[in-house]
């Protein structure tokens, strides 16, 4: 009798073809509001959330050889070597028994895409891009009240470098593939994710706020 894995590994036509997961890499500026609504997409659509920088503090606290080396760069707004974050983004995904993902605050840079790419050969479904302004962005980060250490006004500063110059050429990549779906972020939370369902839900549902998905080069406003 096969095992769940064999099963899995069917495809259409019953022959033995790995069955790659369903990746949604979700993009934004610092503070765009990525994690407010990865937590309703999972509650409605089922899908695994896993941000990058979640598991990169994660990794601080657990002790590793490698968390000082990963809390100097989170504080200076610098992007982890891939490796490090593939190896922790790849343990998550097989740890969650699910087989649809999104990948929160990944890839950054072109590092983190090719080596994203090359080491999984998991090419993403489409990315969701959050354009909010810079101005509303420090705002959010500033009131934020986690605790998080890289909400400073210094760090923030280069982080939104960092986001500019490495973080968007990456949705550019994306865009030009016509895999880019861009949000208006800059909405209250509520008219956000009803742009996001827009998305998610099945193509012959009508629901509200589809209007406000964009493209890429229409009013960018983060940059
Ligand atoms: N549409 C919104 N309007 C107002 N505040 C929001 C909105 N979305 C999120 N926030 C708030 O802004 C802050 C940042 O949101 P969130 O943590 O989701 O951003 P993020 O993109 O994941 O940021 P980071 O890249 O720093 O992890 C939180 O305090 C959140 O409650
Ligand atoms: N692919 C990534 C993602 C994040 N980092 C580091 O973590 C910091 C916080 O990330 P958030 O998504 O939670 O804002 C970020 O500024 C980077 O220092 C990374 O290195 N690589
Ligand atoms: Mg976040």
């Amino acid at each position: 009798m096969g095992t769940v894995v064999d099963a899995a590994k069917q495809d259409v036509n019953g022959s033995l073809a790995e069955k790659k997961p369903t990746v949604v890499f979700v993009l934004g500026g610092p503070g765009s509001g990525k994690g407010t609504q990865c937590a309703n997409i999972v509650e409605h659509f089922g899908y695994t959330h896993l941000s990058a920088g979640d598991l990169l503090r994660a990794e601080i606290n657990s002790g590793s050889e490698n968390g000082t080396m990963i809390q100097n760069m989170i504080k200076e707004g610098k992007i982890v070597p891939s490796e490090v974050t593939i190896r922790l983004l790849q343990k998550a995904m097989q740890e969650s028994g699910n087989d649809k993902f999104l990948i929160d605050g990944f890839p950054r840079n072109e590092e983190n895409r090719a080596a994203f790419e090359e080491v999984t050969k998991i090419e993403p479904a489409f990315v969701l891009f959050f354009d909010c302004a810079k101005e509303e962005m420090e705002r959010r980060l500033l009131s934020r009240n986690q605790g998080r250490e890289d909400d400073n006004i210094e760090t923030i500063r280069k982080r939104f470098k960092v986001f500019l110059e490495s973080s968007l050429p990456v949705v550019e990549y994306y865009d030009s593939k016509g895999k880019v779906r861009k949000i208006d972020a800059a909405r209250p939370i509520g008219e956000v994710f009803e742009s996001v369902k827009a998305i998610f839900a099945p193509k012959n549902e009508k629901v509200k706020g589809y209007g406000h998905v964009l493209r890429l080069n229409e009013c960018c406003s983060c940059t």
